[in-house]
């Protein structure tokens, strides 16, 4: 078989996302992936197995579609996109011996939903700087998605978001199968910006859950977030948008409320006391809303926009001030 007009994909990371993302684009006849992961013995296993024996293990992935490389320099090599699936906080390290030339004429598609810490940018921000993307060739996946239930194969939408739609609308046409529907939308930054964001609020939601609070005040925590959100947002890139729709709301209920959350969980942990050293020890997965709540309060000292929850929980992670007594004065604050 040529694979000479086949869609070369390299996918960086070897986390749940990443295999979940690897398995939809399997789906597709005419693609080539070429997979990026640090972990040796997974990368190992795979190459014996065919699955990732670490995330997600169930999802069976083919030998003919998937090539796993040791350096990111090999699966970076004649791909046409490049998609970026570690946490934000790795990032830097995971991509450390690539430089511009290696990804020029690439389109960069970020997967990560955080901020790079220390510079406090979005990863769209800081890739196109590291390694003079342009704008125009990157995008995002973004929208209500748990990595657990694309293993499953149960129905999810994703929303692809560039600056400029053509781009968006191409990868979204490879991110569809049976059972993902992926849509464009021209909001790289609302819908970057509203991704971090939910994970903070998945964290309020975990800590408050830990401490007892039920369903009916998560409900009014969720509603005051949504606000929080929208407001941050358009503080940082004013134009309209619909926030209702489901890369904005969609993607803070399914992190508020899903048992497959990462940041839920893990503010869960701290609403029952583990320390924030514990919970990240207990939980082998990455809670990205730990990095963006410092990203986003250091961010916020130039926009000084009212954000209560994010506020709280940054009392919380970086404080260590008690969630019960911090919970307290938020719970004033919300309507
Ligand atoms: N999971 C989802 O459902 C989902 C959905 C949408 C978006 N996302 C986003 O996708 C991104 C990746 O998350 P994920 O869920 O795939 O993560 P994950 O399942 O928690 O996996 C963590 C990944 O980070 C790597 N890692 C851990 N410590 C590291 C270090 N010190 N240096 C370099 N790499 C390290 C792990 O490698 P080892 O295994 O070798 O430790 C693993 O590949 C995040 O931005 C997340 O918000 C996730
Ligand atoms: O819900 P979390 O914290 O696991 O985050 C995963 C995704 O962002 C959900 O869309």
């Amino acid at each position: 078989m040529s694979f000479l007009n086949h869609t070369k994909i390299a996918v960086i990371g070897g986390g749940s996302w990443a295999t979940a993302l690897i398995k939809i684009l399997c789906e597709q006849h005419h693609v080539q992936i070429r997979w990026w992961l640090r972990n040796q013995k997974d990368i190992d296993h795979i190459r014996k197995f065919n699955h990732n024996p670490s995330y997600l293990s169930d999802v069976v992935l083919s030998p003919k579609k998937v090539k796993v490389f040791e350096k990111t320099t090999d699966a970076v090599k004649g791909a046409d996109y490049i998609i970026l699936a570690v946490p934000a906080a790795f990032i830097q390290e995971s991509l450390q011996h690539l430089s511009a030339k290696h990804l020029q004429g690439k389109r960069i598609v970020s997967a990560i939903k955080g901020m790079v810490p220390g510079q406090n940018a979005l990863v769209t921000d800081w890739a196109a700087d590291a390694f003079g993307i342009e704008m125009k060739d990157t995008c995002v996946i973004a929208g209500p998605c748990h990595a657990e239930e694309v293993a499953l194969e149960k129905q999810s939408y994703l929303t692809i978001a560039s600056t400029e739609c053509p781009a968006a609308e191409d990868f979204a046409a490879l991110m569809t199968c049976r059972y993902v529907t992926a849509n464009a939308l021209d909001d790289l930054y609302g819908v970057e910006y509203a991704a971090v964001m939910k994970n903070i609020v998945a964290l309020a939601c975990g800590i408050t859950h830990g401490l007892g609070y039920g369903d009916n005040f998560q409900a009014v925590l969720v509603s005051n977030a949504m606000q929080e959100i929208g407001s941050l947002v358009t503080a940082l890139d004013p134009r309209e948008r619909n926030l209702s729709s489901s890369a904005y709301l969609g993607d803070l209920l399914v992190t508020a409320y899903s048992q497959f959350s990462r940041n839920r969980l893990f503010g869960n942990m701290i609403g029952r006391g583990y320390s924030v050293k514990a919970a990240q020890l207990e939980m082998k997965m990455i809670a990205e809303g730990y990095y963006a709540t410092r990203s986003i309060q250091e961010l916020n000292k130039t926009y000084h926009v009212n954000l209560p929850i994010t506020n709280a929980v940054y009392s919380i992670l970086y404080e260590e001030q008690a969630p019960a007594a911090v919970m307290n004065e938020l719970k004033k604050l919300l309507k």
